[in-house]
Protein backbone atom coordinates (compact mmCIF):
# COMPACT_ATOMS: atom_id res chain seq x y z
CA UNK A 1 0.00 0.00 0.00
CA UNK A 2 1.24 3.47 -1.09
CA UNK A 3 2.53 5.60 1.73
CA UNK A 4 1.04 8.91 1.69
CA UNK A 5 4.00 12.08 2.21
CA UNK A 6 5.18 13.75 3.76
CA UNK A 7 4.22 11.42 7.30
CA UNK A 8 6.76 8.99 8.55
CA UNK A 9 6.58 5.61 7.54
CA UNK A 10 5.88 2.52 9.85
CA UNK A 11 5.05 -1.13 8.38
CA UNK A 12 5.96 -2.50 4.42
CA UNK A 13 5.35 0.51 2.64
CA UNK A 14 6.60 1.96 -0.46
CA UNK A 15 6.04 5.41 -2.97
CA UNK A 16 5.71 5.66 -6.36
CA UNK A 17 8.57 8.02 -7.40
CA UNK A 18 7.76 9.83 -10.80
CA UNK A 19 10.13 11.91 -12.43
CA UNK A 20 8.74 14.29 -15.09
CA UNK A 21 11.13 15.91 -17.68
CA UNK A 22 13.25 16.88 -14.94
CA UNK A 23 16.35 19.10 -15.84
CA UNK A 24 18.94 20.34 -14.45
CA UNK A 25 21.90 23.06 -14.73
CA UNK A 26 24.53 23.79 -12.67
CA UNK A 27 25.13 27.54 -13.35
CA UNK A 28 28.73 28.50 -14.35
CA UNK A 29 31.61 28.67 -11.74
CA UNK A 30 34.23 31.39 -12.14
CA UNK A 31 36.31 30.03 -14.87
CA UNK A 32 33.91 27.26 -16.36
CA UNK A 33 30.69 26.69 -18.69
CA UNK A 34 27.43 25.58 -16.91
CA UNK A 35 26.79 21.58 -16.90
CA UNK A 36 23.43 20.31 -18.26
CA UNK A 37 24.08 17.65 -15.41
CA UNK A 38 20.45 15.92 -16.52
CA UNK A 39 18.27 16.64 -19.48
CA UNK A 40 14.82 16.25 -19.67
CA UNK A 41 14.86 13.37 -17.39
CA UNK A 42 11.33 11.13 -17.03
CA UNK A 43 11.46 7.88 -15.24
CA UNK A 44 8.97 6.31 -13.37
CA UNK A 45 10.48 4.02 -10.19
CA UNK A 46 6.86 1.59 -9.07
CA UNK A 47 5.95 1.17 -5.45
CA UNK A 48 8.50 -1.41 -3.80
CA UNK A 49 10.99 -1.67 -6.69
CA UNK A 50 14.53 -1.06 -7.16
CA UNK A 51 15.77 0.48 -9.79
CA UNK A 52 19.36 0.87 -10.49
CA UNK A 53 20.85 3.44 -12.33
CA UNK A 54 23.87 3.47 -13.82
CA UNK A 55 26.72 5.23 -16.99
CA UNK A 56 29.69 6.19 -16.97
CA UNK A 57 31.39 9.27 -14.18
CA UNK A 58 29.81 12.14 -14.53
CA UNK A 59 26.86 11.30 -16.58
CA UNK A 60 24.43 12.99 -13.79
CA UNK A 61 23.55 9.75 -11.63
CA UNK A 62 23.71 11.17 -8.23
CA UNK A 63 22.39 14.69 -9.15
CA UNK A 64 19.05 12.63 -10.17
CA UNK A 65 19.07 10.75 -6.61
CA UNK A 66 19.34 14.12 -4.58
CA UNK A 67 16.60 15.96 -7.05
CA UNK A 68 14.33 12.91 -5.00
CA UNK A 69 15.22 14.13 -1.47
CA UNK A 70 15.27 17.72 -2.25
CA UNK A 71 19.29 18.07 -1.72
CA UNK A 72 19.69 19.26 -5.12
CA UNK A 73 16.48 21.43 -6.70
CA UNK A 74 15.90 20.64 -9.96
CA UNK A 75 16.16 23.87 -12.39
CA UNK A 76 12.94 22.46 -14.16
CA UNK A 77 10.53 19.56 -14.71
CA UNK A 78 8.42 17.70 -11.63
CA UNK A 79 9.08 15.13 -9.08
CA UNK A 80 7.06 13.78 -7.55
CA UNK A 81 6.17 11.21 -4.81
CA UNK A 82 2.77 9.16 -5.01
CA UNK A 83 1.58 11.96 -7.10
CA UNK A 84 2.16 14.84 -4.65
CA UNK A 85 4.77 17.16 -6.40
CA UNK A 86 8.04 17.71 -4.00
CA UNK A 87 8.07 20.84 -5.02
CA UNK A 88 5.16 22.05 -2.48
CA UNK A 89 6.52 19.96 0.43
CA UNK A 90 8.59 20.97 3.45
CA UNK A 91 12.16 19.36 2.44
CA UNK A 92 13.68 18.61 5.96
CA UNK A 93 9.98 16.80 6.30
CA UNK A 94 10.70 15.07 2.98
CA UNK A 95 14.05 14.11 3.56
CA UNK A 96 13.40 12.60 7.49
CA UNK A 97 10.53 10.37 5.48
CA UNK A 98 13.59 9.24 2.86
CA UNK A 99 15.90 6.42 3.89
CA UNK A 100 19.37 8.17 2.39
CA UNK A 101 22.87 6.27 2.75
CA UNK A 102 26.09 7.70 0.55
CA UNK A 103 29.45 6.25 0.01
CA UNK A 104 30.90 7.64 3.45
CA UNK A 105 28.14 7.19 5.30
CA UNK A 106 28.84 9.92 8.04
CA UNK A 107 27.98 8.28 11.55
CA UNK A 108 27.81 10.54 14.18
CA UNK A 109 31.67 9.55 15.77
CA UNK A 110 31.08 10.85 19.21
CA UNK A 111 27.73 8.62 18.76
CA UNK A 112 27.04 4.87 19.35
CA UNK A 113 25.90 3.10 17.27
CA UNK A 114 22.65 2.37 18.65
CA UNK A 115 22.39 6.12 18.84
CA UNK A 116 23.55 6.57 15.26
CA UNK A 117 20.43 4.76 14.07
CA UNK A 118 17.85 6.49 16.52
CA UNK A 119 18.68 9.45 15.22
CA UNK A 120 15.84 10.18 12.50
CA UNK A 121 13.05 8.52 15.18
CA UNK A 122 14.19 11.07 18.07
CA UNK A 123 13.74 13.69 15.19
CA UNK A 124 10.71 12.67 14.45
CA UNK A 125 9.43 12.31 17.86
CA UNK A 126 9.08 8.77 18.72
CA UNK A 127 9.15 7.61 22.60
CA UNK A 128 12.13 6.09 23.58
CA UNK A 129 10.66 2.12 24.09
CA UNK A 130 9.63 2.37 20.29
CA UNK A 131 13.18 4.30 19.32
CA UNK A 132 15.13 1.13 21.12
CA UNK A 133 13.06 -1.32 19.55
CA UNK A 134 12.99 -0.62 16.29
CA UNK A 135 17.10 0.19 16.65
CA UNK A 136 16.97 -3.43 17.72
CA UNK A 137 14.89 -4.99 14.65
CA UNK A 138 16.69 -2.78 12.18
CA UNK A 139 20.26 -4.07 13.69
CA UNK A 140 19.18 -6.92 13.42
CA UNK A 141 18.38 -7.10 9.44
CA UNK A 142 21.86 -5.97 8.98
CA UNK A 143 23.47 -8.34 10.77
CA UNK A 144 24.61 -6.62 13.46
CA UNK A 145 22.62 -7.17 16.84
CA UNK A 146 22.32 -4.65 19.24
CA UNK A 147 24.01 -6.72 22.03
CA UNK A 148 27.35 -6.78 20.65
CA UNK A 149 27.47 -4.16 18.85
CA UNK A 150 25.19 -1.22 19.90
CA UNK A 151 27.18 0.57 22.50
CA UNK A 152 30.11 0.55 19.58
CA UNK A 153 31.61 4.13 18.57
CA UNK A 154 32.22 3.98 14.70
CA UNK A 155 35.87 3.61 14.79
CA UNK A 156 35.50 0.71 16.57
CA UNK A 157 33.88 -0.76 13.31
CA UNK A 158 35.14 -2.07 9.84
CA UNK A 159 34.62 0.19 7.04
CA UNK A 160 31.56 -2.62 6.10
CA UNK A 161 30.25 -2.38 9.59
CA UNK A 162 30.21 1.02 8.74
CA UNK A 163 28.10 1.08 6.01
CA UNK A 164 25.64 -1.50 7.23
CA UNK A 165 24.72 0.76 10.34
CA UNK A 166 24.45 3.66 8.09
CA UNK A 167 21.67 1.38 5.74
CA UNK A 168 20.15 0.62 9.38
CA UNK A 169 20.17 4.18 10.03
CA UNK A 170 18.09 4.76 6.95
CA UNK A 171 15.58 2.26 7.74
CA UNK A 172 15.07 2.83 11.11
CA UNK A 173 11.94 4.45 10.19
CA UNK A 174 10.57 2.21 7.76
CA UNK A 175 11.02 5.11 5.02
CA UNK A 176 8.70 4.49 1.68
CA UNK A 177 11.63 5.67 -0.34
CA UNK A 178 15.69 4.31 0.04
CA UNK A 179 18.13 6.25 -1.63
CA UNK A 180 21.22 4.30 -2.01
CA UNK A 181 24.12 6.07 -3.53
CA UNK A 182 27.24 4.18 -4.00
CA UNK A 183 26.66 2.27 -0.71
CA UNK A 184 29.42 0.10 -1.48
CA UNK A 185 32.14 2.01 -3.04
CA UNK A 186 34.35 1.80 -0.28
CA UNK A 187 34.06 -1.64 0.47
CA UNK A 188 37.18 -4.13 -1.60
CA UNK A 189 35.60 -5.85 -4.50
CA UNK A 190 34.89 -9.54 -2.27
CA UNK A 191 33.36 -7.92 0.88
CA UNK A 192 31.16 -6.02 -1.55
CA UNK A 193 29.58 -8.70 -3.02
CA UNK A 194 28.65 -10.33 0.56
CA UNK A 195 27.59 -6.98 1.62
CA UNK A 196 25.45 -7.25 -1.80
CA UNK A 197 23.86 -10.04 -1.32
CA UNK A 198 22.94 -8.93 2.37
CA UNK A 199 21.44 -5.84 0.89
CA UNK A 200 19.57 -7.54 -1.29
CA UNK A 201 17.62 -10.06 1.26
CA UNK A 202 17.10 -6.58 3.37
CA UNK A 203 15.54 -4.98 0.44
CA UNK A 204 13.19 -7.87 -0.23
CA UNK A 205 12.57 -7.64 3.50
CA UNK A 206 11.64 -3.71 3.78
CA UNK A 207 9.88 -2.83 0.64
CA UNK A 208 10.65 0.25 0.32
CA UNK A 209 10.82 2.15 -3.26
CA UNK A 210 14.49 1.70 -4.08
CA UNK A 211 17.05 3.73 -6.08
CA UNK A 212 20.25 2.50 -5.87
CA UNK A 213 23.30 5.14 -8.04
CA UNK A 214 26.51 2.87 -8.76
CA UNK A 215 28.78 2.47 -11.61
CA UNK A 216 28.86 -1.13 -10.70
CA UNK A 217 27.48 -3.19 -13.68
CA UNK A 218 27.21 -6.48 -11.71
CA UNK A 219 26.12 -4.41 -8.61
CA UNK A 220 23.36 -3.23 -11.07
CA UNK A 221 22.23 -6.61 -12.42
CA UNK A 222 22.42 -7.99 -8.59
CA UNK A 223 20.22 -5.91 -7.07
CA UNK A 224 17.89 -4.07 -9.74
CA UNK A 225 14.53 -5.16 -10.45
CA UNK A 226 15.68 -2.61 -13.48
CA UNK A 227 18.21 -1.07 -14.73
CA UNK A 228 18.64 2.67 -16.02
CA UNK A 229 21.43 3.78 -17.94
CA UNK A 230 22.18 7.40 -18.23
CA UNK A 231 24.88 8.89 -20.62
CA UNK A 232 26.94 12.22 -20.21
CA UNK A 233 24.58 15.25 -19.80
CA UNK A 234 22.15 12.66 -17.77
CA UNK A 235 20.15 11.69 -20.84
CA UNK A 236 18.48 8.62 -20.44
CA UNK A 237 19.81 5.65 -22.55
CA UNK A 238 17.59 2.55 -21.88
CA UNK A 239 15.67 1.64 -18.95
CA UNK A 240 14.53 -1.96 -18.75
CA UNK A 241 15.14 -5.53 -16.46
CA UNK A 242 19.18 -6.40 -16.32
CA UNK A 243 18.94 -8.86 -18.20
CA UNK A 244 17.36 -7.35 -21.31
CA UNK A 245 20.21 -4.20 -20.74
CA UNK A 246 22.74 -7.30 -21.31
CA UNK A 247 21.04 -8.56 -23.87
CA UNK A 248 19.92 -6.35 -25.82
CA UNK A 249 21.55 -2.70 -25.22
CA UNK A 250 19.16 0.09 -26.97
CA UNK A 251 22.02 1.91 -27.99
CA UNK A 252 26.17 1.87 -29.08
CA UNK A 253 26.59 4.17 -25.48
CA UNK A 254 24.77 1.30 -23.68
CA UNK A 255 26.66 -1.32 -25.51
CA UNK A 256 29.70 0.49 -24.62
CA UNK A 257 28.75 1.28 -21.20
CA UNK A 258 28.28 -2.88 -20.80
CA UNK A 259 31.19 -3.27 -23.06
CA UNK A 260 31.89 -6.88 -24.39
CA UNK A 261 31.94 -8.77 -21.30
CA UNK A 262 28.68 -8.51 -21.32
CA UNK A 263 28.50 -10.93 -23.96
CA UNK A 264 28.57 -13.79 -22.05
CA UNK A 265 28.25 -13.12 -18.43
CA UNK A 266 26.63 -15.70 -15.55
CA UNK A 267 24.39 -13.53 -14.05
CA UNK A 268 21.98 -13.84 -10.81
CA UNK A 269 19.55 -10.94 -11.01
CA UNK A 270 17.39 -10.55 -8.22
CA UNK A 271 14.63 -12.83 -7.62
CA UNK A 272 15.54 -14.62 -10.36
CA UNK A 273 17.19 -17.96 -11.14
CA UNK A 274 21.20 -17.60 -12.26
CA UNK A 275 21.09 -17.35 -15.99
CA UNK A 276 23.88 -16.78 -19.00
CA UNK A 277 23.44 -14.12 -21.00
CA UNK A 278 24.79 -14.47 -24.32
CA UNK A 279 24.64 -11.80 -26.93
CA UNK A 280 25.75 -11.98 -30.32
CA UNK A 281 26.83 -8.08 -31.21
CA UNK A 282 27.11 -9.29 -35.21
CA UNK A 283 23.07 -9.88 -35.42
CA UNK A 284 19.81 -9.29 -33.50
CA UNK A 285 20.05 -12.28 -32.23
CA UNK A 286 20.37 -12.72 -28.71
CA UNK A 287 19.38 -15.38 -25.95
CA UNK A 288 18.65 -15.65 -22.22
CA UNK A 289 19.64 -19.18 -21.23
CA UNK A 290 18.42 -20.25 -17.68
CA UNK A 291 22.13 -21.31 -16.37
CA UNK A 292 21.45 -24.75 -16.27
CA UNK A 293 20.81 -25.27 -20.01
CA UNK A 294 23.44 -22.95 -20.83
CA UNK A 295 25.78 -25.42 -18.47
CA UNK A 296 24.27 -28.81 -20.56
CA UNK A 297 25.00 -26.49 -23.87
CA UNK A 298 28.78 -25.75 -22.84
CA UNK A 299 29.15 -29.54 -21.84
CA UNK A 300 27.68 -30.37 -24.94
CA UNK A 301 30.19 -28.24 -27.40
CA UNK A 302 32.82 -29.57 -24.91
CA UNK A 303 32.18 -33.56 -25.82
CA UNK A 304 31.69 -32.49 -29.14
CA UNK A 305 35.26 -31.16 -29.56
CA UNK A 306 36.39 -34.23 -27.39
CA UNK A 307 34.94 -36.29 -30.15
CA UNK A 308 36.73 -34.50 -32.68
CA UNK A 309 40.09 -34.22 -31.14
CA UNK A 310 39.56 -38.31 -30.27
CA UNK A 311 38.70 -38.40 -33.97
CA UNK A 312 41.27 -36.36 -35.07
CA UNK A 313 43.60 -38.39 -32.91
CA UNK A 314 42.40 -42.01 -34.32
CA UNK A 315 43.06 -40.69 -37.93
CA UNK A 316 46.62 -40.14 -36.77
CA UNK A 317 47.00 -43.35 -35.44
CA UNK A 318 45.72 -45.29 -38.21
CA UNK A 319 47.68 -42.49 -40.78
CA UNK A 320 50.51 -43.48 -39.10
CA UNK A 321 50.32 -47.26 -39.11
CA UNK A 322 49.22 -47.33 -42.62
CA UNK A 323 52.46 -45.29 -43.49
N1 LIG B 1 27.59 21.48 -7.52
C1 LIG B 1 27.96 21.36 -8.81
N2 LIG B 1 28.31 22.46 -9.53
C2 LIG B 1 28.66 22.36 -10.83
N3 LIG B 1 28.68 21.21 -11.52
C3 LIG B 1 28.35 20.09 -10.85
C4 LIG B 1 27.98 20.10 -9.47
N4 LIG B 1 27.70 18.82 -9.08
C5 LIG B 1 27.90 18.05 -10.16
N5 LIG B 1 28.28 18.79 -11.23
C6 LIG B 1 28.54 18.30 -12.60
O1 LIG B 1 27.35 17.73 -13.08
C7 LIG B 1 27.62 16.53 -13.81
C8 LIG B 1 26.89 15.36 -13.17
O2 LIG B 1 27.45 15.11 -11.87
P1 LIG B 1 26.95 13.92 -10.93
O3 LIG B 1 27.75 13.95 -9.69
O4 LIG B 1 25.48 13.97 -10.84
O5 LIG B 1 27.36 12.65 -11.83
P2 LIG B 1 27.54 11.11 -11.43
O6 LIG B 1 27.05 10.33 -12.59
O7 LIG B 1 26.95 10.85 -10.11
O8 LIG B 1 29.13 11.01 -11.35
P3 LIG B 1 30.08 9.97 -10.55
O9 LIG B 1 29.74 8.59 -11.03
O10 LIG B 1 31.47 10.40 -10.98
O11 LIG B 1 29.81 10.20 -9.09
C9 LIG B 1 29.13 16.40 -13.83
O12 LIG B 1 29.61 16.97 -15.03
C10 LIG B 1 29.57 17.21 -12.64
O13 LIG B 1 30.87 17.75 -12.85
Amino acid sequence: MPGTLPVPYVGRVSARIELDRVRKVYPAGPRGRQTVAVEGLSLVVEPGEVLALVGPSGCGKSTTLRMVNRLIEPTSGRVLLDGVDTAGLDPVRLRRGIGYVIQDVGLLPHRTVEANVATVPRLLGWDRSRTRTRVGEVLELVGLPVGAYGRRYPHQLSGGERQRVGVARALATDPAVLLLDEPFGAVDPEFRRQLQASLAAILAEVGSTVVLVTHDLDEAVRLGDRVAVLARGGHLEQVADPLTVLARPATARVRDFVGDGAALRLVAPSGGPAVVVVRDDGAEAATVLAAEDALGALRRAADDVGRAADDAGRAADEAGRDG
